[in-house]
């Protein structure tokens, strides 16, 4: 069996708001094992890139992590003191922000940055810092002539392969890429995700890859995280959870989705409605005033993220009904009646 490499138990996170707090994630679990790329997806405002942050410890000001574990190689980084925490950030977990415009200084050249966190973060001298800067750009494709350009000088595509060598100069175990090909063009994002994929499979690292696209999920995954409104809805092996989801959120994103290979994917179904504001959740299931197969105890409820089989998991009151629910998921009325 696969070594896990992380293994987020029950994770709690808020944010104070006023006199308020919004629980933006309210007891994520799941695993990433060596040497995989998962995929944490759902739609925007479910609170992926909190908890993508909160692996890294990265948080808002006015966010806090109240609960649960964070277990990286072992280790609760939870609960770990904030120094030995940023001596963890980059040596072992890097994170790659939602923006490679954000993630890159307008004023620096990018071999400034990538120096910044070799010499820095990882005490390398400078010929050292030189070659590996050189060694960082071949392994993303760009020309080591192109060092000493500024992040304005670059496609969007190849400012997103900066980020990743950047992200990937100490040589860390687990990578966090929020976002990475979002407003990239379709052949762009599946040169990135391919390179992507190469990077993991030659160095043996860990990807996490936060998204909002099933597609992309779909096109470079190993396992698969369905976040709704702060809560897991399902995770498992890729194939396992996009090809037989068993919540019927995960049923409705394949529908409004189209294939990232091209494939033609018939008709896109959006899901209607929107998620729920996190300050008022509904109780029960959260996403029952959305689901076209809500009864009554999804409205009172809240389901337990149970067992869909003994590596996939899955948190829905009717989940033994689900190969009946696929088939009417599959039907576009479906999704337009009931809501
Ligand atoms: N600094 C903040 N203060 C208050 N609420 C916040 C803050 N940041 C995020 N939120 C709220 O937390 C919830 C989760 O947001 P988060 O950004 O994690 O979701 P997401 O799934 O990553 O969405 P997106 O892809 O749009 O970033 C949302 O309801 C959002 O409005």
């Amino acid at each position: 069996m696969t070594e896990t490499l992380l293994s987020v138990r029950d994770l709690k996170v808020s944010y104070q708001v006023g006199k308020g707090s919004i629980d933006a994630v309210d007891g994520a679990s799941f695993d990433v094992p060596r040497g995989s790329i998962v995929g944490l997806v759902g739609e925007s405002g479910c609170g992926k890139t909190t908890v993508a942050r909160a692996l890294t410890r990265v948080i808002a000001d006015n966010a806090s992590i109240t609960g649960g574990q964070i277990l990286f190689d072992g280790q609760d980084i939870a609960a770990l003191p904030e120094r030995e925490m940023n001596a963890l950030r980059w040596r072992d977990i890097a994170f790659i922000p939602q923006s490679a415009m954000n993630s890159l200084d307008p004023v620096y050249t990018v071999e400034y940055q990538l120096n910044e966190v070799l010499r820095r973060r990882g005490g390398l001298g400078r010929r050292q810092a030189r070659a590996r800067c050189e060694e960082l750009f071949e392994m993303v494709g760009i020309e080591a002539g192109r060092l000493g350009d500024y992040p304005h000088q670059f496609s969007g595509g190849m400012r997103q392969r900066v980020a990743i060598a950047l992200a990937l100069a100490l040589n860390p175990k687990l990578v966090i890429a929020d976002e990475p090909v979002t407003a990239l063009d379709v052949i762009v994002q599946r040169q990135i995700l391919d390179q992507l994929r190469d990077l993991q499979s030659m160095l043996g690292i860990s990807v996490i890859l936060v998204t909002h696209d099933i597609s992309v999920v779909a096109y470079v995954c190993d396992r698969t995280v369905v976040m709704y409104a702060g809560r897991i809805a399902e995770a498992g092996p890729m194939d396992a959870v996009l090809m037989e989801p068993s919540h019927p959120y995960t049923m409705g994103l394949r529908n409004a989705f189209p294939d990232l290979k091209g494939a033609a994917s018939g008709v896109l179904t959006p899901i209607e409605g929107a998620p729920p504001n996190l300050a008022f959740p509904p109780p029960g299931c959260r996403f029952a005033p959305r689901c076209p197969f809500a009864v009554e105890t999804c409205t009172t409820q809240q389901p337990a993220l149970g067992m869909a089989a003994p590596d996939h998991r899955v948190s829905c009151h009717r989940a033994d009904e689900a190969a009946k629910l696929r088939q009417e998921a599959a039907r576009t009325e479906t999704w337009l009646a009931d809501v």
